[in-house]
C-alpha cells in the first residue's frame, strides 16, 4: 500500500498549520511522526484519516484521492485518536463488540478477533470486567484493541503509549512494528526512544513543515560532529543559551551533553549522537547560527 501526500497545506483563518507537505508513506515498516507541541502532527493525521479537508493539496491511497473518495480510506482505516471515548459501564468485551458492530464485522468474526486481541494485549483475564475498574494503561490497551478490530490495512495512532508503563509500551510498539510489515502504520509520538526502537521511516515536523524524512541512522548522521560531552565541577551550570540534551551527576563532576556546531568548552569531546540529540540538532536552528 502506498499513501502519497502531495503539496498539502492546512490553514485555520490566517494561521498556516501545515505548509507544502509532500511525502510518500508505504507499508513494510513502521513510520514514526515526531515534532514539538503544535508542529502539526495531529492536523496531518486528521487530513490522512479524512477528518479534515486540506486547504490545498491531495492525499492519494494507492492512487485514489481520499479527499474525493473518503470511504476508500475509511474502509481500511484503524485510527487511535489522542483522546479516546470511554464507556465506564461496559465491560472491555462488550465495548469491543460494540466497536466491531459499528465496523460492520459479522459477530462470529468479531468475537474471534476480540478474543485474539484481548489475548495479544494482555487483557484476556479481564475482558468481562467493567472499564470503570480499569487502570489508565488498561483502558489504553482496550482502545488499541478497538483500533485493530477489523484488521485495518492503514493504522494511524496518535500518542498510543500515553499512560502505559515501560513494559506495556515496549509490547505495544513491538506489536505495531510487526503489523507494519504489510500495512501502513503511522505512530505520532513525543517519545523518541519508541521511534528509535521500531521506526524504519521517521517524519520530523516543525511549524507545519517536514523538516526531515528518513531512517534513524540518516537522522543521526545529520547530527554528527555536533554533539559534545564535557565535565563541569559540581554546582556549576552550563552557560546560558547552551542547548543541553543531558546532564548526569557522576563521581568526577557534572557530565554535560551539549549540541553545538563548534567546540563549546576547551575540554569538550565529540560523542556519537543519539536520536534525541539528532532531533534537537534538526529542530534547533540556533545551533547552525553559533
Ligand atoms: N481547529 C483549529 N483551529 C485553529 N487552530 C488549530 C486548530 N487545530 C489545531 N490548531 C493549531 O494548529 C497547530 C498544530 O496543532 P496540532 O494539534 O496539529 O499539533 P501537534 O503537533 O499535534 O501538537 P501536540 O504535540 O501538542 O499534540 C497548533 O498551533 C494548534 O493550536
Amino acid at each position: 500500500m502506498k499513501l502519497v501526500i502531495n503539496d498539502v497545506a492546512v490553514s485555520f483563518g490566517h494561521k498556516n498549520v501545515l505548509q507544502d507537505l509532500s511525502m510518500t508513506l508505504e507499508s513494510g515498516g513502521l513510520i514514526g511522526l515526531i515534532g514539538p507541541n503544535g508542529a502539526g502532527k495531529t492536523t496531518l493525521i486528521k487530513v490522512i484519516t479524512t477528518l479534515l479537508q486540506p486547504t490545498q493539496g491531495t492525499v492519494l491511497l494507492d492512487g485514489v484521492d481520499i479527499g474525493r473518495h473518503p470511504n476508500v480510506m475509511r474502509q481500511v482505516l484503524g485510527y487511535l485518536p489522542q483522546t479516546v471515548p470511554y464507556y465506564p459501564q461496559l465491560s472491555a468485551k462488550a465495548y469491543l463488540q460494540y466497536v466491531a458492530a459499528i465496523k460492520g464485522l459479522p459477530s462470529k468474526r468479531g468475537d474471534q478477533q476480540i478474543i485474539a486481541l484481548l489475548q495479544q494485549l494482555g487483557l484476556a483475564d479481564v475482558g468481562k470486567r467493567k472499564l470503570a475498574a480499569f487502570s489508565g494503561g488498561m483502558r489504553q490497551r482496550v482502545a488499541i484493541a478497538a483500533t485493530l478490530l477489523g484488521d485495518p490495512k492503514v493504522i494511524i495512532v496518535d500518542e498510543p503509549t500515553t499512560g502505559l508503563d515501560p513494559i506495556e509500551r515496549i509490547r505495544l510498539r513491538n506489536l505495531l512494528s510487526s503489523l507494519a510489515s504489510d500495512r501502513i502504520v503511522l505512530m505520532a509520538t513525543h517519545i523518541i526512544s519508541d521511534v528509535e526502537a521500531v521506526a524504519n521511516d521517521i517524519l520530523l515536523l516543525q511549524a507545519g513543515h517536514l523538516l526531515f524524512q528518513g531512517t534513524a541512522l540518516d537522522m543521526m548522521q545529520a547530527a554528527k560532529k555536533q554533539v559534545w560531552e564535557y565535565i563541569l565541577p559540581f554546582g556549576q551550570q552550563p552557560r546560558t543559551g547552551a542547548v543541553v540534551s543531558g546532564i548526569i551527576q557522576e563521581s568526577d563532576g557534572v557530565h554535560v551533553r551539549e549540541i553545538a556546531s563548534g567546540k563549546p568548552t576547551a575540554d569538550a569531546v565529540l560523542i556519537e549522537p543519539h536520536l534525541e540529540d539528532a532531533s534537537m540538532v534538526l529542530l534547533d536552528s540556533q545551533v547552525s547560527q553559533r
